[in-house]
């Protein structure tokens, strides 16, 4: 069994980059910098402000401001666990993998991430005023065949059952998905950490890590692991084969951002930067690539295969596991991300709240089959999506999506 690092010291002493090119950076260690309020809180809504910006402009900016800049911290951490969990798990047996009741699996990073997430708001916000909806439930834990004993106390478990609420229509609830694409996590491959704020139904915050991006977007085709060792013989420098980023966005703020992934030692020393990121400005369909997930089971490949062919699509679609396709098209290495589900199937908030505002931010538009908002004001599931889920770079491309859906539905068996 892994054990668990919810409270590793190594991670917890990091500290994270500012998402600004300023100097200053901030601990996130020990409790006393997460309880206590963050005096460079300011510097995160420096990014979203734009220049020459008047009272209102600020004021619009630094809404939010803090629980982005607790949310991109915890993220950060999380994505070190995860990195360390992987790295176990890729070299040790299947045996740290457990089944959920629907048989999906979960890892010893699912529940520590959840639990580790949760203590980082609750201690910031206070336990009382934070209402999570979380993909892991605490009852999988008291399984006797699960990794609780690898996490074991009991403060552990207390925040894992504290992400028990159910979202809705009023009021602020923190979204977490702790290890989406939890298949790609146990391969080895792609996944990412998504955490998302909704306020009144509407995202307002949303926080990806990747810890697997690749520094060159064609090798989101490879395999992590293969990629990696190709990369380590291929290049130069050690440091050219980094990889990973957390990527973040506030409702509203037209921009969204990237911070490259902090690793090992170097925690301490990376420059404090974060880089603004734009979806791809591609139209031209024999252009454009599109991404969708890996499984079978969890989309219709020949479906989008009949819609890629309509709309004129003619790159090979890139099969990647996770939120890291939302990644991708915010980042501009894709154009077009597109899921359909089987029919009965409810997709879950946690797997679209963090991606879908981050494309949005960075100029992309996102909608379901039949064109409209995705609707997170329903509780844990996109209640009420029609079919599936289009992600473009663009209206353009988004439009031609839309219709050829709109056109080849009824003859499809779907
Ligand atoms: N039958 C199904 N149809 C559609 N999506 C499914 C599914 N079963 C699981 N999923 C969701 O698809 C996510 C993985 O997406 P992808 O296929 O793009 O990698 C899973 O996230 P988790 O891995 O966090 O459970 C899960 O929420
Ligand atoms: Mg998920």
């Amino acid at each position: 069994m892994v054990k668990g690092k919810v409270h590793d010291p190594k991670v917890n002493s990091a500290r994270l980059p500012s998402p600004t090119t300023s100097p200053t950076r901030v601990a996130i260690g020990g409790d006393r910098s997460l309880k206590s309020p963050n005096p460079e809180l300011g510097l995160l809504h420096n990014a979203d402000s734009p220049s020459g910006s008047g009272e209102f402009d600020n004021m619009e900016a630094e809404k939010y401001s803090e629980e982005l800049d607790v949310a991109v911290r915890a993220v950060h951490l999380a994505c070190s666990l995860c990195q360390r969990v992987q790295e176990g798990l890729v070299s040790t047996s299947s045996d740290h993998v457990k089944s959920k009741d629907d048989d999906s699996p979960v890892t010893v990073a699912d529940w520590s991430v959840q639990a580790m997430i949760s203590w980082i708001l609750s201690e910031h916000f206070g336990s009382h005023y934070v209402s999570i909806v979380a993909e892991e439930d605490v009852e999988s834990l008291s399984n006797p065949d699960s990794a609780a004993d690898s996490l074991g106390n009991s403060q552990v478990l207390d925040a894992i059952s504290r992400c028990n609420s159910s979202g809705g229509p009023t009021g602020r609830h923190w979204v977490l998905d702790p290890v989406d694409g939890t298949l790609g996590f146990v391969r080895g491959d792609q996944y990412a950490i998504a955490l998302a704020l909704i306020e009144d139904g509407k995202v307002v915050i949303g926080v990806l890590g990747c810890p697997n991006y690749p520094m060159r977007k064609e090798w989101l085709n490879y395999h992590h692991q293969h990629y990696r060792a190709m990369t380590e013989s291929l290049l130069p420098s050690p440091l050219s084969w980094e990889e990973g980023c957390v990527m973040y966005a506030r409702k509203g703020s037209g921009k969204a951002w990237m911070q490259p992934l902090i690793h090992g030692d170097e925690k301490l020393e990376w420059p404090n930067f974060a880089k603004s990121i734009q979806v791809s400005s591609v139209d031209d369909p024999a252009q454009a690539t599109f991404c969708e997930s890996m499984e079978r089971a969890n989309t219709n490949h020949s479906f989008t295969a009949g819609l890629a062919h309509s709309v004129g699509l003619r790159k090979e679609p890139l099969r990647v596991y996770s939120m890291v396709k939302y990644a991708a098209i915010a980042r501009g290495d894709a154009e077009i991300f597109m899921k359909f589900a089987r029919a009965g199937y409810k997709e879950k908030i946690w797997d679209h709240a963090a991606g879908v505002l981050i494309v949005q931010e960075a100029g992309g538009v996102v909608t379901d089959a039949g064109g409209r908002h995705l609707d997170f004001s329903k509780g844990m599931y996109l209640e009420g999506l029609d079919r599936g889920i289009i992600a473009c770079c663009g209206v353009p491309l988004h439009d031609k999506i839309v219709g050829a859906i709109f056109a080849s539905w009824d003859s499809s068996n779907l």
